[in-house]
């Protein structure tokens, strides 16, 4: 039985976290997080490259401009959505969800989804780097790993 698989063996990929403001003091958590999982990887920092965007709704776009440049090797988007009153909640989340799994099979490049949908701030802060663990860093290694899974096929 032949097992292809990626491992967290050192890579040469080109990462880019797309990230979206809105919560910031529960994203940028993440982004710690991702980031500092990708460089204890082995992961130079010249190889990992930022983009900014205003919220959770943007990262799709952001992720297919990204994709399109043809420059990455993986896309790590990191965000948080959190419910308030109303159903913007879901609007947001699944528009996200849905955008950025189109984004990854139109171009064949692992989008990792580190975008938190909770549905309070604590639960936001449970996942960014306390006692549930920290997003970000998952959804670093999910791209990391894809990376190396990607070369495998090849
Ligand atoms: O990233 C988020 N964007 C949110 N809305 C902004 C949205 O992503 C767009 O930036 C905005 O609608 C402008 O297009 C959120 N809420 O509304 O709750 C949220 O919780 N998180």
């Amino acid at each position: 039985v032949e097992i292809i698989e990626g491992d967290l063996t050192p890579n040469d990929g080109k990462y880019a976290i797309v990230v979206g403001r809105w919560n910031a003091f529960v994203v940028e958590s993440l982004l710690e997080g991702a980031v500092d999982s990708l460089t204890r990887h082995g992961v130079e920092p010249e190889n990992i490259t930022v983009v900014r965007c205003p919220g959770a709704m943007e990262i799709p776009l952001v992720a297919q401009k990204v994709a399109q440049s043809g420059k990455y090797d993986a896309i790590i988007t990191l965000g948080a959505v959190i419910r308030g009153g109303t159903p913007h909640f879901e609007y947001v989340s699944s528009e996200c969800t849905k955008g950025l799994g189109q984004v990854a099979m139109q171009f064949g490049i692992p989008v990792s989804f580190g975008v938190l949908t909770v549905d309070s701030i604590e639960q936001a802060i449970e996942r960014s780097g306390t006692k549930a663990g920290n997003k970000g860093e998952e959804a670093a290694m999910s791209a990391f790993e894809m990376v190396n899974l990607l070369n495998a096929l090849e």
